[in-house]
């Protein structure tokens, strides 16, 4: 494996997908898909289902071998690099499946992922980090005590928020993070995600939640089939017709006065993770909407019309 660092005063980004494919038998799950994540930022990765987000992150976090391309991780080929180098290396992950210990409490979790990090060190002085500020600083301190197979699942989310935080990641590639959370956790959990940004951390986020992406992100990647349709801010991604269409199936060219709210009438819906704020005049089926306009996290905004 290579594991230069790039010649000269070169700008590197934190993190850098170039041109990874991922074949699965007669499945390409990802196709050539290049882009980058910059510490400091939040950058988002969305797409339909089955676009192939999951398996990008697998790809970075060392699960799933590419059948081409490769990944730099702080200017370096990491390509190859088993999972626990790239996590020593900076980079930590939480999954779409829960993976806390559930008969430990919330405090246990996030010490032992801490101590686990810290490797003999862990073992030789374990519990050297302040977990309680850390479990206050993601907004389940009040759960500290409790088993963790007995709290709700936005709270599990932040646990593994938490847990991954416990290893002082340079890079945390989060893979749904707000589902089960409501509204105003969400919210909470947003401003969060700004200030670890705001730290010099790099963040990269595959979600289905518009308003947390369009609010908090400062680039997003769109993946249909497996490719990257579309790179930029909230507002580019917003008015991109590859978009629309990826996700509305319309693009500009279609009037937007034919869309409704589905606050207009009951509504059947077929994509589940997505946001279902808007219905088609003459079908029932829910198309997902992508907020009209820049949103903070306290500040949502009404879906396109
Ligand atoms: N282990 C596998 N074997 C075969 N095909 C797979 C495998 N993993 C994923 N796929 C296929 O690869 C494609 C991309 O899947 P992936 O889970 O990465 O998409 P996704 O964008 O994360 O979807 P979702 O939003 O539904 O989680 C899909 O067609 C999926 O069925």
């Amino acid at each position: 494996m290579s594991d230069q660092l790039p010649a000269g005063g070169a700008h590197v980004p934190l993190l850098e997908v170039d041109h990874v494919v991922v074949q699965f038998g007669g499945v390409t799950a990802v196709n050539e898909a290049a882009f980058v994540a910059e510490a400091g930022q939040v950058t988002g990765l969305i797409g339909p289902n089955g676009a192939g987000k999951t398996t990008c992150f697998n790809v970075i976090s060392g699960l799933q071998k590419p059948t081409r391309g490769k990944v730099r991780f702080r200017g370096r080929n990491v390509t190859g690099a088993p999972v626990h180098r790239r996590s020593k290396k900076g980079m930590g992950r939480t999954f779409q499946r829960l993976e806390a210990f559930g008969s430990l409490t919330v405090r246990d979790n996030v010490r032992v992922a801490h101590d686990i990090h810290r490797g003999l060190a862990g073992l030789l002085r374990p519990g050297a980090k302040d977990i309680d500020a850390l479990l206050d600083r993601v907004g389940i301190a009040e759960y500290a005590d409790e088993r963790a197979d007995s709290i709700p699942t936005g709270t599990a989310r932040l646990l593994e928020l938490a847990r991954c935080l416990a290893g002082d990641p340079k890079l945390l590639l989060l893979d749904e993070p707000s589902s089960g959370l409501d509204e105003s956790e969400t919210d909470d959990f947003g401003d969060l995600l700004r200030d670890l940004a705001a730290e010099g951390r790099g963040i990269l986020m595959v979600e289905h939640d518009m308003d947390l992406v369009m609010g908090v992100c400062d680039t997003i990647h769109v993946l249909d089939f497996g490719s990257v349709i579309a790179s930029g801010t909230p507002a580019d991604i917003r008015r991109d017709p590859a978009v629309q269409r990826a996700y509305l199936g319309y693009s500009d060219e279609v009037p937007a006065s034919e869309l409704v709210s589905s606050a207009a009438g009951a509504v059947e819906e077929t994509r589940t993770d997505l946001q279902p704020v808007g219905v088609a005049a003459d079908v029932t089926t829910v198309i997902p909407v992508i907020p009209a306009a820049p949103a903070g996290p306290a500040e949502r905004q009404e879906p396109l019309r």
